[in-house]
Formats: C-alpha cells, sequence, structure tokens
C-alpha cells in the first residue's frame, strides 16, 4: 500500500496550477460600430428597411461596444450569398469558413503565449481548445496541434458549441489536469469567429438583431502548469478553485440552435437580473475558506456579457465602478467574443496592473474572482491568487 500511495504522489505536483503565459489574437478587419449598421445593411441586401436600420443603429449604440474585428468582408459575403439573407440554408458555406479559419486565428494567439512562456513547444503536454463556431472531425484541436507543430503526443480535448463560460470553465479543467499530472504543461485555446451566427436582418427577430450588434472574432489562449520552473517559467496568476454552479429553470435565459441556417442567438431581457441574482452565493461559496466577504477587497477578471449585466452586477454587489474596468474596456474595444473574451479580461488586468505601476498582477491586490457565465445557466468561479510584480 506503501507503495502505491508513494506512486500515487510522485504523479502529483506539490503547488497549484498556475497561469504562466497569455496570448490574444484577432482578424485583421476592424468594424467602428458607429458605421457597423450601413455595411451590416448594404452586405445584406437590406437597405430597403430604412427603419429597421435605424433600431439598429441605435441598438448597436446601446451596446457600447466601440470597435470589433471579424474575419468576415464584403468581398467573403459575396462569395456566400446564403450567409447574408435571414433564413437560407447556408451550413455549408459557413463551415467552409470556420474549419479552416477558427485553427489558423487560434495559432496566432498561442504562438504568443508560447513565446511568453520561453520553453520550447515541446513541453506541451495537454491542450484544452474550445470553439463555439463549427463542428469538424478531426477537430480543430487536431489541426491547431499541426499548424503549431506540437508533439503528437499531446493529450487533446476539444470542447464544441458551448459558449462564453466555457472559457473559465476550461481553466477550471486545466487546473484539475495541472495539478494531478507533474510536469503537464496545458495549452488552453478558446478561438471564436462569428461566421456561424451572421445573417441578414428580419423585422420579427430583434435578438438576432442584439446577437449582430454584439458578437465579434477573438482567440486567446493561456499556459497552465504546477511548480513553475525556477528561472525559466513565471507565475501570473495562480488558481485556488474553481467551480460551476448551474442556476435552475434558466435554460431560456440565453442560449442558441445549430441549424441550416447557421447559429441562431437568444436570450431573455432578464439576464442582467438572473446573473446578478445568483453572484453572492457563488462568491461567498469561493470565499468562504479564505473568510473574505467585501467584495471590493478582490481583483475581477469578469466575463463582460453585456454593458447591461455589467451594471447589474455592480449594483447586486455593490462594487466599485473600477472593479469591472477590464472587463469594460475588452467589451468596448472588441465587442463579445464569448468564451476567449474573459482570457482577454485577464490579459488585461495584469498589462494594466504593471502599466499602473501596482504592487501585484491584481490590481494591488492578492485575491481575486474570475468569472464566466452563459447558457444553462451556467456561472464558472475561479478563485485567482496575483503575484507581485
Ligand atoms: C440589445 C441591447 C443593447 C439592449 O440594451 P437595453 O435593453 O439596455 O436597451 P433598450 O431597452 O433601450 O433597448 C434598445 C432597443 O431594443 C428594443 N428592445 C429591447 N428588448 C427588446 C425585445 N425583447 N424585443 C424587441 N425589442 C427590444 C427596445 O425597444 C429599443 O428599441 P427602440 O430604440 O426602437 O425603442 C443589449 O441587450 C445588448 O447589448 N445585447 C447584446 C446581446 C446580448 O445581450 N448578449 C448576451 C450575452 S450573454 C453572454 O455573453 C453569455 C453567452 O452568450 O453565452
Amino acid at each position: 500500500m506503501a507503495g502505491i500511495r508513494a506512486f500515487r504522489k510522485d504523479q502529483r505536483p506539490q503547488g497549484p496550477a498556475t497561469i504562466m503565459a497569455i496570448g490574444t489574437a484577432n482578424p485583421p478587419n476592424l468594424y467602428e460600430q458607429s458605421t457597423f449598421p450601413d455595411f451590416y445593411f448594404r452586405v445584406t441586401n437590406s437597405d430597403h428597411m430604412p427603419e429597421l436600420k435605424d433600431k439598429f443603429r441605435r441598438i448597436c449604440g446601446k451596446t457600447m461596444i466601440k470597435k470589433r474585428y471579424m474575419h468576415l468582408t464584403e468581398e467573403v459575403l459575396k462569395q456566400k450569398p446564403g450567409m447574408c439573407s435571414y433564413m437560407d440554408p447556408s451550413f455549408d458555406e459557413r463551415q467552409e469558413i470556420v474549419v479552416e479559419e477558427v485553427p489558423r486565428l487560434a495559432k496566432e494567439a498561442a504562438a504568443k503565449a508560447i513565446k511568453e512562456w520561453g520553453r520550447d513547444k515541446s513541453g506541451i503536454t495537454h491542450l484544452v481548445f474550445c470553439s463555439t463556431s463549427g463542428i469538424d472531425m478531426p477537430g480543430a484541436d487536431y489541426r491547431l496541434v499541426k499548424l503549431l507543430g506540437l508533439p503528437l503526443s499531446v493529450n487533446r480535448i476539444m470542447l464544441y458549441n458551448q459558449a462564453c463560460h466555457i472559457g473559465a470553465q476550461m481553466l477550471r479543467i486545466a487546473k484539475d489536469i495541472a495539478e494531478n499530472n507533474k510536469d503537464a504543461r496545458v495549452l488552453v485555446v478558446a478561438c471564436e469567429l462569428n461566421t456561424l451566427i451572421f445573417r441578414g436582418p428580419d423585422e420579427r427577430d430583434f435578438l438576432s438583431l442584439a446577437g449582430q450588434a454584439a458578437f465579434a472574432d477573438g482567440a486567446a489562449a493561456v499556459i497552465v502548469g504546477a511548480d513553475p520552473i525556477q528561472g525559466v517559467e513565471k507565475t501570473i496568476f495562480e488558481m485556488m478553485s474553481a467551480a460551476q454552479v448551474t442556476v435552475p429553470d434558466c435554460e431560456k435565459a440565453v442560449g442558441g440552435h445549430l441549424k441550416e441556417i447557421g447559429l441562431t442567438f437568444h436570450f431573455m431581457n432578464q439576464l442582467p437580473m438572473l446573473i446578478s441574482n445568483n453572484l453572492e452565493n457563488c462568491l461567498l461559496e469561493a470565499f468562504k475558506p479564505l473568510g473574505i466577504t467585501d467584495w471590493n477587497e478582490v481583483f475581477w477578471v469578469s466575463h463582460p456579457g453585456n454593458w447591461g449585466i455589467m451594471d447589474a452586477m455592480e449594483k447586486k454587489v455593490g462594487l466599485e465602478q473600477e472593479k469591472l474596468r477590464s472587463s469594460r474596456h475588452v467589451f468596448s474595444e472588441y465587442g463579445n467574443m464569448m468564451s476567449a473574451t474573459v482570457l482577454f479580461v485577464m490579459d488585461d488586468v495584469r498589462k494594466r496592473s504593471a502599466a499602473e505601476g501596482r504592487a501585484t498582477t491584481g490590481d494591488g491586490l492578492e485575491w481575486g474572482v474570475l468569472f464566466g457565465f452563459g447558457p444553462g445557466l451556467s456561472i464558472e468561479t475561479v478563485v485567482l491568487r496575483s503575484v507581485p510584480l
């Protein structure tokens, strides 16, 4: 028995899982939100609906997004007329794009993370990859391994079609892998293109229009491992705990359906209330071991969702305005990149902390919370510990 115990102990590292590097990438095509309605109505041949265009302009303004990046351009869309309609079957047209482009954009973000990590890519032992943009066999994870030239011994997990909370959920999975496998180095990658969601407008479908105004393309990659090699690897954040809560009877609150016409999107106007009403319980549970009950004592890395969700979160848990500064900044500069967004926010928090001369990677504070939320309603809570700068 003693032999088995020692064997199991030797298989595991001593320290907690740490974030060792973060990389992000976007396609080159930038869309200003102020002029997006003109582009969108023109390319979808919808300029004969000026009132709907005015409404869309108001919705775009209300999002508080300033700009977004998209793979799709007028030239690409001219070749894909089905994608510009509201109801034409167009799944094949969309798949042709995402099967190639998701791994390609993911590679850009992953290469940046590997560069910051500072070790040779042959040291990557696991890959956890998510995308809501398309489905394929073998998957985008397989293509990414080939594009990056990772060893074929890498243990892959591909998570398709989960939406926004999966960015945080992947950190939970990577934490479990890193803390149970000595020397594991987990490449975590989120890549989203709004190619499946993009479709023409219809005056009876406000929810689709709201989706057209908010979703955007982006990829983010992080490297997770325990027991960093002194002088070679550095820690940006430690992950102390990670948990998921499913809010009961809320499956209609936000979600989508993959159909011949693409990925439809729906949400309820009560979404900000539903999310904010359930945050405090998650916080109490997560910070009970640390004895923290003042949510302004911790730094915040939250998926933004939308502007109304962030307003409701601040109000409900009594947050000082600066707590969601990085969430609001990323949302306004990039839009909603689903799973990748929260990783962009994490990158922004550590970069801003360094730029502002804070004492730690987490706004000068020791403890922090990372939130993801999405269809279910699923709420992911990760407790982070910063390191001194
Ligand atoms: C569309 C919004 C800007 C609306 O914001 P507000 O509700 O504050 O604005 P508002 O009430 O003034 O409404 C703006 C215009 O929309 C109209 N409007 C609002 N709700 C409506 C509804 N349910 N049906 C029809 N019209 C509606 C209003 O009448 C108004 O039109 P008029 O101007 O004619 O009077 C916002 O909801 C948003 O940013 N949505 C983005 C998509 C989104 O919510 N995603 C959720 C992500 S959750 C997530 O990230 C997790 C995940 O997805 O997995």
